[in-house]
């Protein structure tokens, strides 16, 4: 698992491997430099023409360091050191020294010395990292404007110059360098992971630069990014005299008038994902749909021809999903205020059944502890009942109601983050733009029912119900392509997302 972190525990961590592996602040951030300078050795041409522009603090001085690197490779190389105030962090400092032996340094210290860049150029940026501590003004602003509308490749070095490391609600946009590429050092940024940020960064590459890795653990995060690894120890195996008894039974709530196909989308993934028994409730217009489209399914037909108003029968056994396509009729209300009032076990709770709980306060406070609410940023908005100005406002807003209300939020997009009711986020690696398609959603429900049928924690259920729904999409999209992906492709792709996951 990749633990995030705040710009001060980078730093505690950075000191702490230094003392722990008895060497000097300089040779840690040369081994960075080597990091960055090896991976991107792979983007560049050997006719590239690089201007790297360098800050005054480390991370100026990593790419001081990485200018030395790359003229070992004979790549043609400017240098700008941006320096107005003729203040160095001695690493920078030392860097500098080490580089002017070997090339000529442009210093920028007013606007007049800052030059055009030349068409067809990779630029790097190394202005600011981590130790950002304002939005950028004056000078800087000046500097990344014309970085922004050079038309270069922008390469930057642990994150894009003037975006701070968590919180950018405050920050102003112009003042950020928009990187086709981010080297981010040991750990992704939390800032990266959030959809306001997206023009900053377009593709990331995480480096490995040693920090000490007990170093790490001493350091506490309420972030991290769940990977492969954490995944595989989660899947259950099946023992060979298995029957469906074994696999749990599944109740999903979906469907009303024009809205059956949602109800199909989730049944459908609900037994992709391996439950042994699966009831439907849908209104009755949509009896003959399901039963042909999904004949593996039970169905529980509703009085009601275009709604659903009656919970139907219910049992202890059953794990219950609600909400795809269920609309937001007042008797569907009444019918989500009864199953909440009847059951204590943990559902799971998405789409209109969120919007349902959103119209009545009184709802929320009965809804089973441990369920898992599954809402796209909006349904979020609408649950708190305040509009979010950023995704990070979005993201501490969700924490405190999934500690609010002991559930799991498993707020969607592209790194869909899983909530806990301890306040713990894990954010998701897997999926692509191509899931951005009517009726995704509605698959995830599925899966994670099926999930939470087959007897994995609701945490479970979730962060892994999101992997391998998102793990199935990024199949679908590389036969399917990500403008061509349906949300049926993703149900089609659940068992290839199995066999990435079950251990080699
Ligand atoms: N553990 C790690 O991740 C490592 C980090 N290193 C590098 O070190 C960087 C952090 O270095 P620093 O702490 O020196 O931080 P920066 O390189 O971001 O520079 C901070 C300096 O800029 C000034 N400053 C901040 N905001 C400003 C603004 N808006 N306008 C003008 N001046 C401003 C600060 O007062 C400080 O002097 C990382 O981003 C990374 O590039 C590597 O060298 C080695 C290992
Ligand atoms: N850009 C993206 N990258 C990764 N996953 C995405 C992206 N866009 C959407 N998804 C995923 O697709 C699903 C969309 O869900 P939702 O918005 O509820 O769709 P719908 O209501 O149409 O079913 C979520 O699981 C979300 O995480
Ligand atoms: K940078």
């Amino acid at each position: 698992m990749l633990k995030l972190f705040d710009a001060q525990q980078i730093k505690a961590m950075d000191t702490c491997t230094v003392e722990k592996q008895d060497i000097q602040s300089v040779d840690l951030m040369e081994r960075a430099s080597l990091a960055l300078f090896e991976s991107l050795c792979h983007l560049l041409d050997e006719d590239s023409h690089i201007v790297i522009f360098a800050g005054s603090g480390n991370n100026g001085g990593d790419a001081l360091a990485l200018a030395r690197m790359l003229l070992t490779k004979h790549f043609s190389v400017d240098v700008y050191l941006i320096n107005p105030n003729g203040i160095l962090s001695a690493d920078c400092a030392a860097n500098k020294a080490r580089l002017e032996r070997l090339l000529y340094i442009n210093e920028i210290r007013s606007d007049k010395d800052i030059p055009q860049i030349e068409k067809g150029s990779v630029v790097i940026d190394g202005i600011f990292g981590s130790g950002l501590n304002r939005p950028l003004s004056d000078i800087y602003l000046q500097i990344v404007s014309v970085i922004n509308n050079s038309g270069s490749i922008v390469y930057s070095i642990d994150i894009p110059s003037g975006l701070f490391v968590e919180d950018n609600s405050m920050n102003n946009p112009d003042g950020i360098v928009k990187a086709d590429r981010v080297f981010s050092f040991q750990f992704p940024k939390l800032s990266l992971l959030l959809p306001e940020n997206a023009d900053y960064c377009s593709h990331l590459t995480i480096l490995d630069i040693g920090l000490c890795s007990e170093c790490i653990d001493e350091q506490f995060s309420d972030y991290s990014c769940i990977e492969r690894r954490d995944i595989e120890p989660m899947l259950k195996k099946r023992n060979t005299f298995a029957h469906k008894g074994v696999f749990g039974h599944a109740l999903i709530f979906a469907g009303s008038f024009g809205k059956i196909g949602a109800a199909v989308l989730s049944a459908r993934a609900c037994l992709r994902a391996g439950v042994g028994l699966l009831t439907m409730r849908i209104p009755s217009c949509g009896v003959e749909i399901l039963q042909t489209a999904v004949p593996e399914a039970m169905v529980s037909a509703e009085e009601e021809k275009e709604w659903l108003s009656g919970v139907g029968g219910i049992s202890d056994k059953m794990t219950i999903g609600i909400g795809p396509g269920i609309g937001l009729c007042q008797v569907t209300g009444d019918l989500l205020k009864t199953l909440l009032t009847v059951s204590s076990k943990p559902m799971v709770i998405d789409a209109d059944a969120l919007n349902l709980i959103a119209k009545d306060e009184s709802l929320k406070l009965l809804i089973p502890k441990e369920s898992i609410l599954t809402p796209h940023p909006v349904e979020l908005d609408r649950l708190i009942g305040c509009r979010c100005l950023s995704g990070y406002e979005r993201l501490q807003k969700a924490r405190e109601f999934a500690e609010t209300y002991s559930v799991y939020v498993v707020l969607k997009g592209a790194y869909t983050a899983t909530i806990t009711p301890e306040k713990k986020v894990f954010f998701n690696s897997t999926g692509n733009p191509g899931m951005a398609t009517a009726g995704s959603g509605d698959v995830l429900t599925g899966v994670i029912t099926s999930l939470l049928a087959q007897k994995y924690s609701p945490f479970e259920s979730a962060v892994f119900g999101v992997y391998l729904h998102g793990s199935a999409g990024d199949f679908a999209a590389k036969s399917k392509s990500v403008y061509s992906l349906l949300a049926s492709d993703i149900i089609g792709y659940l068992g290839k997302a199995y066999r990435g996951i079950e251990k080699r």
